[in-house]
């Protein structure tokens, strides 16, 4: 390993919950463009003490110190688990997601930090050890450890969480003519106060009609049952207590709807909001819309996206 040379980590932007699939279900997405929608950490040597440095589109909505960051949380983090001394880095994150957006901009950080120094201290830890100590972390911001935004961020793809199986996660299939259009509007909203509103229990009917809804996504993903699968992204456990918080995803929904969108819906804990489309000219006109209509300020982020199958990867320089 050269020390002198600088090493750059990218990790995707993701959506949790994907409507149906509350805490369970999450996917990375990237622009149609080819761009990178994630953050991306340089390591760039070694030096007496760790610090870092950050830049990017969303630097101002990060706490104004750096020793609150995630990423200086997950170094020791890493080196807590690791169980000796780590040497010190000197390191910059480029802050391209919004922060408390529902596009997993915590988790993007918390994944790209412990796959870069997973990766530059020689993998000491197995893809399902450092998938759980990316979960504890990003626990330690939301308020409870959920995978649905890691698990994709890290892995790529459409991830299912595996409750209770040392496997955590599993991969499932996606229909090639889907994208989805993510429309975040400029205001932040925490994951910790979306997750307040929540409630506490669910009935045994309601408790059925969630694991259904979920089951008959999942099995016409497997039978490429496209309508079927669109038709089962029904949120029953977040959205209705989110409502109140999102105003607009009802009128949007409508309007959406009648235009051709096969389901809008919010993307994590909010605000982001989600628009699947089967068409590449519905999701173009869909981006116009929601920035017209849903987009309150110059930090909104409008993009059509395409299911990113690769996830935290180093890049090359
Ligand atoms: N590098 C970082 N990236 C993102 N958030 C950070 C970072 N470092 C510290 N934070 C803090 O972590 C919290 C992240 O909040 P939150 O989890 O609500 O955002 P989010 O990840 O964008 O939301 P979601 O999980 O719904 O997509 C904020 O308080 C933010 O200041
Ligand atoms: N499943 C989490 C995702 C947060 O991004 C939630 O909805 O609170």
């Amino acid at each position: 390993m050269q020390n002198n040379n600088i090493k750059r980590y990218y990790a995707p932007a993701s959506t949790g919950n994907m409507s149906v699939g509350f805490d369970l279900l999450g996917a990375a997405f990237e622009p149609l463009d080819g761009s990178l929608l994630g953050d991306v950490l340089e390591i760039q040597g070694e030096a007496a003490t760790l610090t870092l440095t950050i830049s990017g589109r969303y630097v101002h909505q990060l706490p104004a110190g750096t020793s609150d960051n995630l990423v200086i949380k997950a170094f020791y983090a890493f080196e807590q688990a690791l169980g000796r001394t780590l040497p010190r880095l000197t390191l910059h994150l480029q802050k391209n997601l919004p922060v408390g957006s529902g596009l997993g901009s915590s988790a993007c950080s918390i994944v790209v930090a412990f796959y870069a120094f997973n990766d530059y201290f020689d993998q000491p830890f197995s893809q399902a050890e450092l998938l759980q100590l990316m979960a504890i972390a990003e626990g330690g911001v939301s308020g409870s450890v959920h995978y649905d935004n890691v698990a994709p961020s890290y892995l790529g793809g459409l991830q299912l969480m595996l409750s209770g199986s040392t496997k955590i996660c599993r991969s499932l299939p996606w229909f090639a003519d889907w994208q989805v259009v993510l429309c975040y509007p400029g205001t932040v909203l925490s994951t910790k106060a979306a997750r307040e509103v929540l409630p506490k229990q669910l009935s045994l009917a309601h408790s059925i009609a969630f694991a259904g809804t979920l089951s008959r996504f999942v099995s016409a993903l497997y039978s490429q049952e496209q309508a079927e699968a669109a038709a089962a992204l029904q949120d029953l456990v977040a959205e209705p207590a989110r409502l109140p918080l999102i105003p607009e995803l009802l009128p949007l929904r409508t309007a959406l709807a009648a235009a051709g969108v096969l389901h809008l819906g919010i993307s994590g804990a909010g605000p982001t909001l989600f628009a699947l489309c089967n068409s590449a000219a519905i999701a173009e006109q869909t981006a116009h819309y929601l920035q017209e209509h849903y987009a309150k300020n110059q930090d909104a982020l409008t993009v059509v996206c395409r299911l990113a199958t690769a996830g935290a990867r180093a890049l090359e320089n």
